[in-house]
């Protein structure tokens, strides 16, 4: 028989649905759900025969049992014993108590404020008992392991009446596999109710969890990820853990909210399944030496930044000798051979930095042959080249290959921190030395950086107040931070970088002249992706960071669209292109014009038909004959009806004679047979490559025969 509160109130053994206190302070969001809970909760233990008059059970656990069930809870209590020291110093002098307790409900630690803890004691919240729904009524702990959830259960709500002085708010903790490992608990005085504690036991909860889950990786791969790469570290980081077969063999709770789903339908995936990459690419990332997180596509469409790490030996999570895997190392294209033709496995473990960034590009070898020189020789470096360049990535290239690659790198982005924190961001701060500055001060930049290397980006931004304070760093090599007297010696090498003219600024009076000779010990400029000549390799890089470089190749009409393309962005602009065109051809083999973004074909649309334009006010020598001839049928007013990208330089077009001699018309009737004869009589795909309709290639052609 079941027996509803109303019946249970009626006969003195339960609740009437609502007769608990409903504390005020408690966060009114979600209070259906929460009073639900509750009422199921009183519901289950008077079904259970516990009555609110219930005596509270001092029976604990011996000695000896407690100590067994610590034992056996050794590694959860280890991990927690620092979140709870850090709890603790949240909760000190608010008159609460935390309380662990292991999968069954007993009390296994608890640390508090004294006073409590003997309160709490009297009602037997204590060490070595158990806090099931069983026996204890509705409490956090209880309810928390039934429903799995984290619960609060305030003052009244407690199915006991002689619990319901207290206010606790409890959350499971989870082992990677979903399993329940125990319930970390904070339980106060009702009247010192905080909503915040829930919040922090929660966390806390989380954090017991992740070093549990980064403690188990054995000899796996960890893949840390979150939908802003600066979330990755911290305690919302999802986090899962791979084995050397791709299977996905746990995760983080921030993981499963993440990917929206449970622990069990996460460990029917792969990584193939689930991110559409695969092991070979994870440890190829690992390992090259300027690993910035990736970019990858979870299955419900969300994007993330990921950073594979390994625990253990990457040997032994591959099964590989020497931990290599089948993904080879990039190299530069030889003209004429193709992207895949570019591949080798590599024997190192770790490449140098600037190594792995030569791909093959005349300039910018010259480039890495220059700063090569001046590793380790205390000479600054300064980089020019237009944004998305990767003056960063060379930046990071120089660090990782000197003798302080140990040591921090920290880049400073001059333009994006507004001009009045700059300072203080740079050189720190002590306590109090501004309105608004943190209680204890902060370290600046230019100190965490100490022993390591200095990234000033967009130096050309710096105020110029601020540029004769970091004259003075770098001449004296101390900081000061505002509002000290000390003066701290620091040991830096700096790299700094920018797009601007800084000559010409100077001239303007914009930048200090004695700045600039401190930081041009070495200038390179970095060349726009549109004079390289290894795009190809730079995008297969990209490919291959997002997982996808074994699976999915650029078409050759694409490559030679790449080639075309002024590439305003530069290599963040490819990379943007890549990654878009990568989801976009998820299933398939080859990246084609179908699976680019229309953004970027119409700027290409606009590209050439300015060029267009150009070939009809008498540059037409200068162009090849395929776009000259497009004015025909495009005119540069509508530009939306140009042809899409299409591979018109790879069509062998028939020699077009002097422009003069032929009429347009029959040299774009020229333009169609070629495209046919390429596609072999395909007129669909020829049709599709000239993007105009089968039905007017057949016309041009019939008018063709006719004349
Ligand atoms: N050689 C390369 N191979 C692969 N990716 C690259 C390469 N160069 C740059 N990138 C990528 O392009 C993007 C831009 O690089 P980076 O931030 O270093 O450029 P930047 O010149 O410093 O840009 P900005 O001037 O806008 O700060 C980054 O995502 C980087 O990883």
């Amino acid at each position: 028989m079941t027996m509803s509160v109303a019946d249970s109130e009626a006969n003195g053994t339960g609740p009437r649905a609502g007769a608990w206190t409903s504390p005020v302070a408690v966060p009114q969001e979600n209070l259906p759900a929460r009073t639900e809970l509750i009422e199921q909760s009183h519901l289950r233990c008077a079904a259970l025969g516990l009555t609110r008059v219930e005596r509270p059970d001092f029976e604990p656990l011996l000695r000896g049992d407690l100590n067994i069930a610590r034992e056996r809870n050794l590694r959860l209590s280890s991990h927690a014993a620092p979140v709870m020291e850090m709890l603790l110093e949240q909760i000190v002098n608010t008159g609460s108590m935390i309380v662990l307790t292991d999968a069954q409900g007993t009390i296994l630690h608890t640390v508090g404020d004294d006073e409590f803890l003997a309160r709490a004691n009297k009602v037997a919240l204590a060490p070595g008992v158990n806090w099931a729904e069983q026996s204890k009524g509705t409490n956090a702990i209880g309810t928390a392991l039934v429903d799995e959830l984290p619960t609060l259960v305030h003052a009244g709500e407690h199915f006991m009446h002689v619990n319901s002085f207290m206010t606790c708010s409890a959350a499971p903790i989870f082992d990677p596999r979903g399993n329940m490992l125990g319930v970390l608990d904070v339980t106060g005085d009702q009247r010192v109710y905080h909503q915040h504690t829930m919040g922090l036991v929660r966390m806390s909860a989380r954090m017991i969890e992740n070093h549990w889950l980064t403690d188990d990786s054995g000899d796996r791969l960890r893949l840390h990820f979150h939908i802003r790469p600066e979330f990755i570290g911290t305690l919302l980081e999802g986090i899962l853990v791979v084995g050397g077969d791709g299977r996905i063999l746990g995760a983080n709770r921030s993981a499963l909210d993440l990917l929206d789903m449970s622990s069990a339908a996460v460990r029917m995936h792969s990584l193939v399944s689930l991110l559409n990459t695969n092991v070979g690419a994870l440890i190829d990332h690992l390992r090259a030496p300027l690993a910035q997180p990736m970019r990858l596509h979870l299955a419900n469409g969300r994007l993330v930044h990921l950073s594979p790490r390994a625990s253990g030996s990457l040997q032994r999570i591959t099964g590989l000798p020497g931990g290599l895997t089948t993904v080879p190392e990039m190299r530069a294209v030889p003209a004429g051979e193709s992207a895949g033709a570019a591949t080798r496995p590599v024997a190192e473990s770790r490449m140098s930095g600037l190594h792995y960034l030569s791909t093959g590009d005349a300039q910018f070898e010259a480039v890495a042959r220059k700063v090569q020189r001046i590793l380790n020789r205390d000479i600054p470096l300064m980089i020019l080249g237009e944004t998305g360049t990767g003056k960063e990535l060379l930046a990071r290239a120089v660090h990782q290959d000197s003798e302080r690659a140990r040591q921090p790198f920290v880049a400073v982005n001059c333009a994006s921190i507004p001009e009045t924190l700059i300072e203080a961001e740079l050189f720190g701060y002590e306590e109090g030395a501004f309105t608004g500055a943190r209680r204890k001060g902060a370290t600046g930049r230019i100190l965490q950086a100490n022993g390591g290397t200095l990234f000033l980006d967009e130096i050309g931004d710096m105020p110029l107040g601020l540029q004769a304070h970091l004259l003075r760093v770098l001449q004296e090599r101390c900081v000061t931070p505002l509002g000290s007297q000390r003066s701290i010696p620091v040991d830096i090498a700096v790299v700094s970088a920018t797009h601007r003219d800084l000559r010409a600024m100077i001239e303007q009076s914009s930048f200090r002249q004695d700045l600039y000779y401190r930081l041009d010990g070495l200038v390179v400029r970095l060349p726009a992706l549109r004079d390289r000549s290894d795009l190809t390799v730079v995008a297969q890089r990209i490919l291959m960071s997002l997982g996808v470089a074994g699976s999915l190749a650029l078409s050759p009409s694409v490559i030679a669209l790449f080639n075309r393309y002024h590439w305003p962005g530069n290599v963040r602009q490819l990379a943007t292109v890549l990654r878009t065109a990568a989801v976009m051809a998820a299933g398939e083999t080859q990246i084609t014009e179908d699976h680019l973004s229309d953004d970027f074909l119409d700027d290409i649309r606009r590209m050439r038909s300015s060029e267009l334009r150009a070939g009809a006010h008498g540059l037409v020598e200068a162009l090849p004959s395929a776009p000259a001839i497009a004015v025909a049928w495009a005119p540069a007013s509508a530009p939306r009806e140009l042809p899409p990208a299409a591979p018109s330089r790879e069509l062998s077009l028939p020699a077009a004679g002097p422009a003069a001699a032929r009429t347009l018309v029959e040299a774009e009737i020229d333009l169609i047979r070629a495209a046919v004869d390429a596609a072999q009589g395909n007129i669909s795909l020829a049709a599709k490559q000239l993007g105009i309709s089968r039905n007017t290639i057949y016309r041009k052609l019939r008018l063709g025969q006719k004349g």
